[in-house]
């Protein structure tokens, strides 16, 4: 239906230069000679005004259908988009190769909404038969004007004119002020404007601009960015003034209005209307010819994005197995058991491997303590084990089954973790907490108890809306929309280190408790509390991993700057270098006198 609108869309301006000219003639005949009858001009201003009408109606038509199917075609495109994003894991996304697919593909389904690059359209190629009609009954037009053998010269001269720009145009000579090219410089200074204008605009980052004495600095660098986008300006008109002695356009006008001497001089029956709708064509069909070239261009770039954005569909996540190899994650009863043997992992581009023949084993419902100096692979580990990484070597059995033979999704659904750098998510302390037990997110009993167990109720008496406290999240601005004034800043609350760490804590406990759950891994959980937070989150972590008969649930992995509380673990891992040193009871490695009992007596 859209593309028949269109091509009856397309055939109005030949149809409508017709009209006119009818009239122009039968105006003609009124002041020029005795034809003239009221009753035809009457007839052909009622054919005119119909013919008004008819192309509003059918313009309004064909405009909300196209709405309807470009909205749709936009809902799924982000949809599709949106559904692949959300399953693909961190080695899929990390590869260089798949962000650059990604980056592609959004720029296709951002063209939907006119925000991707304003000139690529997914309606290019409906435009191109439109342009093809409004050519092809142009050229009719024409053709009709010039029908007798004599004509054959002025029809060829007349088309030839008409394509001129378009000719000369693939042979690069500017028939119009060329449009403002941006150099790499340009580019780069463009970049670093909007950078510093972000820097100078943002809250998040006032702190540190304050503290380090920023302002100059950015000051200068804007202004130079600036300078180079204004010179570049500058030298706009110039161009334009230069190029304006090789601007044919002028020319081409006068070379078209040679074939209409010849139609005037060999043509007896041509007369005003004639020459008004042989003009109106032939630069209708000059400027429809630009844009057909104009918009097949950017149908072949639409192309190339459109088939990145297939090729994305087709990624798979890289930690999920292959259907047929797939083995369900099974339930035993006191947690996971975790089994790790000669395990190395490098991050791509490291040359460096972050985790070196890693063996350990962690029977279900023991306590593991992973500590160790900065950079030496406890978060990576930590991140292998909860199937977040991947690894090249050695292998990991959860509960005697390989790690890669389980579904990751399945995995998950039996783990509850806090990570060193967990979320803030710009929403309400409700949220925050709640999205640790999707299921349970609105539930404010669930979301009520996990703040509990954190130790955070004072925390969340003291906000201005309680759980409903919108909380502000730092290096994000939200955006405003019309109707939204002071709606998001007004109630953002800030909340220190500490406290985030705690709502932090309480979202690992919206699912820690779940009786599904059989491993909880918390890096650093406690960093930012003091020794009697620490104390109660610590107990509050026993207690949840344990039956009220003391029984163990739950296998607790915990990482640790603080050694006293690796005492608290029925194993301690002690890693150096991206490699498990150590490996025992707390008595075990002070008893050893190795790495771990010095840094457990500098730490105490
Ligand atoms: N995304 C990454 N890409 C490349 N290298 C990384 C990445 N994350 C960590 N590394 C490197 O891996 C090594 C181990 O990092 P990891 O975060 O596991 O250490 P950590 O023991 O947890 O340190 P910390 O005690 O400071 O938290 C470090 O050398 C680090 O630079």
């Amino acid at each position: 239906m859209m593309v028949s609108l269109n091509i009856a869309r397309s055939l109005f301006p030949a149809i409508r230069g017709y009209s006119q000219a009818l009239i122009v003639d039968e105006l003609y005949a009124l002041i020029a000679s005795d034809s003239f009858t009221w009753s035809r001009l009457l007839c052909l201003i009622l054919v005119e005004v119909f013919r008004r009408v008819l192309e509003g109606s059918l313009d309004a038509v064909a405009a909300s259908n196209e709405r309807v199917v470009l909205e749709s075609a936009r809902f799924y495109i982000e949809y599709k988009q949106m559904e692949h994003r959300v399953r693909l894991d961190v080695p899929t996304m990390t590869d260089p190769i798949v962000r650059d697919l990604l980056q592609e593909s959004e720029l296709f389904s951002r063209s939907f909404s006119g925000t991707g690059f304003g000139f690529l359209s997914p309606m290019d190629f409906l435009q191109i038969i439109s342009l093809l009609t409004e050519i092809l009954s142009h050229m009719f037009l024409i053709i009709s004007l010039t029908s007798c053998p004599s004509h054959c010269g002025i029809l060829v001269l007349s088309i030839l004119s008409a394509l001129l720009p378009t000719i000369l145009s693939w042979y690069n000579v500017p028939t119009n002020p060329p449009d403002p090219r941006t150099t790499t410089k340009e580019a780069r200074a463009a970049d670093r404007l909007e950078k510093m204008r972000n820097l100078a605009y943002s809250d998040s980052y006032r702190p540190e601009i304050a503290l380090f004495g920023l302002g100059e600095w950015i000051l200068k660098s804007w202004s130079s960015a600036r300078k180079v986008i204004l010179e570049a300006e500058a030298t706009q008109p110039y161009q334009t003034s230069q190029l304006a002695q090789y601007n044919l356009t002028e020319l081409i006008y006068a070379i078209q209005n040679i074939p209409l001497l010849f139609l005037l001089k060999s043509s007896s029956s041509s007369c005003l209307g004639s020459i008004t709708v042989y003009r109106t064509s032939i630069q209708s069909i000059m400027y429809a010819s630009r844009g057909l070239v104009t918009t097949t261009r950017m149908a072949f770039q639409g192309i190339f994005l459109m088939s990145a954005f297939c090729a994305s569909l087709e990624l798979k996540p890289r930690l999920q197995p292959k259907d047929q190899d797939v083995i369900q994650y099974v339930q035993k009863p006191g947690g996971v058991s975790l089994d790790v043997r000669g395990l190395s992992y490098a991050y791509p581009g490291s040359a460096e491997p972050a985790l070196k023949n890693i063996t350990l084993s962690v029977g279900a419902g023991e306590t593991l303590a992973i500590v160790g100096l900065n950079g030496s692979g406890k978060s990576t580990l930590a991140k292998v084990l909860l199937r977040i990484l991947d690894f090249d070597k050695g292998s990991l059995n959860v509960n005697g089954v390989d790690i890669r033979s389980l579904d990751p999704s399945d995995y998950h659904k039996h783990t509850s973790a806090v990570f060193q750098g967990f979320s803030k998510f710009n929403s309400t302390v409700k949220e925050n907490v709640g999205l640790g037990n999707v299921e349970k997110v609105g539930y404010r009993p669930a979301v009520t108890q996990a703040v509990h167990l954190a130790e955070a109720d004072g925390l969340v008496r003291s906000l201005p809306k309680g759980l409903m406290t919108v909380l502000e999240t730092p290096g994000f601005d939200s955006i405003s929309y019309p109707g939204m004034m002071g709606y998001n800043h007004q109630q953002r609350h800030g909340l220190s280190g500490g406290e985030w760490q705690r709502i932090a804590i309480a979202r690992a406990f919206m699912r820690a408790t779940e009786p599904d759950i059989d491993l909880l891994v918390f890096d650093e959980p406690t960093s930012s509390l003091d020794a009697h937070a620490q104390s109660q989150i610590f107990d509050t972590i026993t207690k949840i991993s344990e039956s009220p008969t003391g029984e163990r649930l739950k296998t607790v992995i915990f990482i640790t700057h603080r050694l006293s509380t690796a005492r608290r673990a029925d194993k301690v891992a002690m890693m150096e270098n991206g490699t498990i040193t150590e490996f025992g009871s707390h008595e075990e490695l002070l008893a050893k006198n190795g790495s771990y009992a010095s840094l457990y007596r500098a730490s105490i």
